[in-house]
């Protein structure tokens, strides 16, 4: 188990979080008319420990891995594209990848296991550079367990979920990271991640449950039963772990312990839609603290992500109906954030620029 998982987290700078707040007050604008965009710039200023809070340097890891439970055929796309994108994803073709060369990010994919990639399994590949990014293997097993037939993954697969999750987090602060955002690519993660949540929230299944790549009708209807069907089966999981362990997938659980991972040596995480949000979620209940350390990028079109805000009492930057993962609305958001952090920097005050305030 990685110490982020029970060890607290840091708290915030409560210092350079106050005199950020006391900087808001003094620049030439009337106070509280660049709304949300002072209050990310104060909180980043606290978990950043600098009262001139800064986003240059941002790293992006995408967690993949299959599902067993595609076998009840509840996504519009076959199983094969996850192992396909994560292909993509370091070619620069993939929707993050654009974004993180627009970024300047660090763009890594961790594979930890699919149905397609046996070879890699085999070839005892560990790690290598790509053209427009770095692929880990840290494979798991090539897919998780039907969760409608039992646990989608042992225990152990757990941890190494969790482990792989806090590697990355390690990663992102040796790389003096100012910002962390964790994406995912799994065929199935919709089914897994709609379950999750409904677990956590003991709540019914069918409002968590959206069309994830372009389910509609009959085949939506289906999904909703396969998730209550994993529902019943694994009622007695309550805690963050059993709930992973009998609905989750490697991703969901590694992007969880990468959040904890990233707040521990006091990254910002910057997350991203639906997915991410119930990663953040699991990670949430197991250490409410971890809050602190979270900005919400964007609302998804996916069924279910309100409800999941919701319960966070999130509010994310932006709402562009987009609907696809792998990290990408969030770091379309991350511009919103150095915008904020450069109008907190650089704006004048009013005594600097000799204009009256309101006083
Ligand atoms: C080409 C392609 C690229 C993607 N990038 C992210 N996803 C997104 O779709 C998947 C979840 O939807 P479902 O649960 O319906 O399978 C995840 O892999 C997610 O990251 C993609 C999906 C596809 C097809
Ligand atoms: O919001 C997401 O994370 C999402 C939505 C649909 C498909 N894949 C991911």
């Amino acid at each position: 188990m990685p110490t982020c998982w029970t060890d607290p987290l840091p708290p915030l700078d409560e210092n350079t979080r106050r005199l950020a707040s006391e900087r808001q007050q003094q620049l030439t604008k009337p106070p509280g008319s660049l709304g949300r965009l002072e209050q990310a710039a104060i909180q980043l200023s606290g978990q950043q420990g600098r009262v001139n809070p800064v986003i240059a340097q941002v790293a992006i890891s995408v967690f993949a891995a299959d599902h067993g439970v595609c076998e009840e055929d509840i996504s519009a796309f076959p199983q094969t594209v996850t192992a396909q994108m994560i292909d993509n994803f370091v070619q620069g073709g993939a929707a993050i990848s654009v974004m993180a060369q627009q970024l300047n990010a660090v763009l890594e994919v961790i594979n930890l296991g699919t149905v397609a990639d046996l070879a890699a399994q085999r070839s005892g590949q560990k790690s290598t550079d790509q053209a427009h990014g770095h692929i880990h293997h840290e494979i798991i097993a090539p897919t998780t367990a039907n969760f409608t037939q039992g646990p989608a993954m042992t225990e152990t697969q757990l941890i190494q979920a969790l482990q792989s999750g806090d590697r990355a987090a390690a990663r992102a602060a040796e790389m003096k990271a100012d910002l962390f955002i964790a994406g995912e690519m799994g065929i199935g993660n919709t089914t897994s991640a709609a379950a999750v949540a409904a677990a956590v929230l003991q709540q019914p299944a069918a409002p968590l449950v959206g069309a994830g790549t372009g389910l509609m009708g009959a085949a939506l209807q289906h999904k909703i039963s396969v998730v209550e069907r994993g529902l019943t089966r694994h009622a007695q999981a309550r805690t963050p772990l059993s709930i992973l362990a009998a609905l989750g997938g490697f991703e969901i659980a590694a992007i969880a312990s990468a959040y904890l991972g990233a707040a521990s040596r006091r990254i910002p995480v910057l997350v991203d839609g639906f997915i991410a949000t119930v990663a953040a979620l699991i990670a949430v209940r197991q250490q409410p603290e971890l809050l602190h350390w979270l900005h919400f990028g964007h609302r998804s079109q996916e069924q279910g992500h309100q409800q999941v805000l919701t319960a966070l009492n999130a509010h994310p930057l932006l709402d562009l109906e987009m609907r696809l993962g792998e990290g990408s609305g969030a770091a379309i958001a991350v511009s919103l954030l150095q915008s904020a952090c450069a109008l907190h920097n650089g704006m004048a005050t009013f005594a600097e620029a000799h204009v009256d305030d309101g006083q």
